[in-house]
């Protein structure tokens, strides 16, 4: 079993020509913050962790208009905390907070913004089920005094880093700084994230798809065919059967599908159809889209290229299929046909 390290790692990317010192810097933070929402996930009922934040006699509400959890507000903290002093960041911005957050005049300002879900699959908490942290990193725009909302309005083909964190059975970080996707699995004696998976892949093909079938109802034409035709198995029109997973984190749905593939859904449905999808374009799509292409694998928003989608809000939400490139492009192909020929 390799022994490098997440810095021995970033240390030879540097060598590489693949990351600069800064941002070096900035990934190592996030892992630190990582590491300790990891010890407060598991401490669970132990550690006071799980549960609503109540105010007032009522649970607290975020900016999505989602009621958060304690986990949710003390993640949060830590990444804000954690990130604090600056030097090389410009601006953080998270699901939890309505805007983002320059760095205080106190301290130096750097060159990168830093964005995050900081507890992904929050229904999960109070049932031990595996949850996560995501985040994104994007360049500051040269000459920004202080960076505000619009400064991340950037498409996901502009991050420099993106990944996760996943509080499973074991802890693991999966990053991408633009030259492959890796893995490492946090040693809990040593406290390091050690380097387990170098260059992970995605099958371009798959048998296996997730998505919340409860919604089916809601959903729009071709996504009703689509998944009609998975269901139909080796007798209907794809000829072969699926199987099906959803464990409703998405951190835990994606990390499945960089290990073994597969396509993870959320559609746009018309349970709420002034909203243009459930997941978070900016802290969720994009972040997941950059790690699961590097890998080998696609994302859409069912028409388009996630990645090549231009944000006009920091909380932009957005239709989400990735995974095996081939079954994505089915996915979208749907969807096209459907554009073209509505009848
Ligand atoms: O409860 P649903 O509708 O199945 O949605 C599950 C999805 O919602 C999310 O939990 C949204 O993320 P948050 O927990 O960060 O709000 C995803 O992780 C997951 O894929
Ligand atoms: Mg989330
Ligand atoms: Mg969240």
């Amino acid at each position: 079993m390799s022994s490098i390290s997440l810095t021995r790692f970033l240390i030879e990317e540097e060598r590489a020509g693949h990351v600069n010192p800064d941002l070096r810097l900035l990934i190592e933070v996030v892992a630190r913050a990582c590491k300790s929402i990891s010890v407060a996930v598991g401490k669970g009922a132990l550690g006071g962790v799980l549960g609503d934040v109540i105010a007032s006699g009522a649970a607290s509400i975020n900016v999505q208009g989602e009621a958060q959890k304690k986990l949710d507000v003390l993640s949060n903290e830590i990444l804000l905390e954690a990130n604090a002093w600056g030097g090389h960041l410009a601006a953080c911005a998270s699901e939890e907070m309505d805007h983002s957050q320059p760095i205080p005049d106190a301290f130096p300002r750097g060159a990168y913004l830093l964005l995050f879900d900081p507890l992904d699959g929050s229904s999960n908490i109070d049932v031990n089920v595996s949850v996560g942290t995501i985040f994104s990193v994007l360049r500051c725009p040269e000459g920004v005094e202080q960076a505000g909302d619009e400064h991340f309005l950037q498409p996901g083909r502009e991050q420099v880093a993106a990944g996760y964190c996943i509080y499973g059975p074991s802890t693991m970080l999966v990053l991408t700084i633009g030259h492959g996707t890796h893995a490492f699995t946090l040693d809990r004696e040593q406290g390091s994230f050690v380097l387990t998976q170098k260059g992970m892949r995605v099958p371009e093909e798959t048998k296996e798809f997730a998505i919340n079938v409860s919604n089916q109802r809601h959903w729009e034409a071709p996504m009703q065919r689509y998944v009609s035709d998975l269901l139909a198995g080796k007798e209907g029109p794809r000829g072969k059967d699926f199987n099906m997973r959803w464990i409703a984190s998405m951190v835990a749905d994606v990390h499945r599908i960089l290990t073994r593939g597969g396509i993870f859904i959320y559609p746009w449905d018309r349970k709420d159809p002034g909203k243009a999808g459930k997941l978070r374009l900016m802290y969720e799509a994009n972040p997941m889209a950059m790690l699961v292409e590097q890998a080998g694998g696609a994302a859409s928003n069912g028409r388009e290229r996630i990645m090549d989608i231009a944000p006009s809000q920091l909380h932009q939400r957005v239709p989400v299929f990735l995974g095996s490139k081939k079954e994505v492009a089915e996915a979208t192909r749907y969807h096209l046909e459907h554009d073209a020929n509505p009848a």
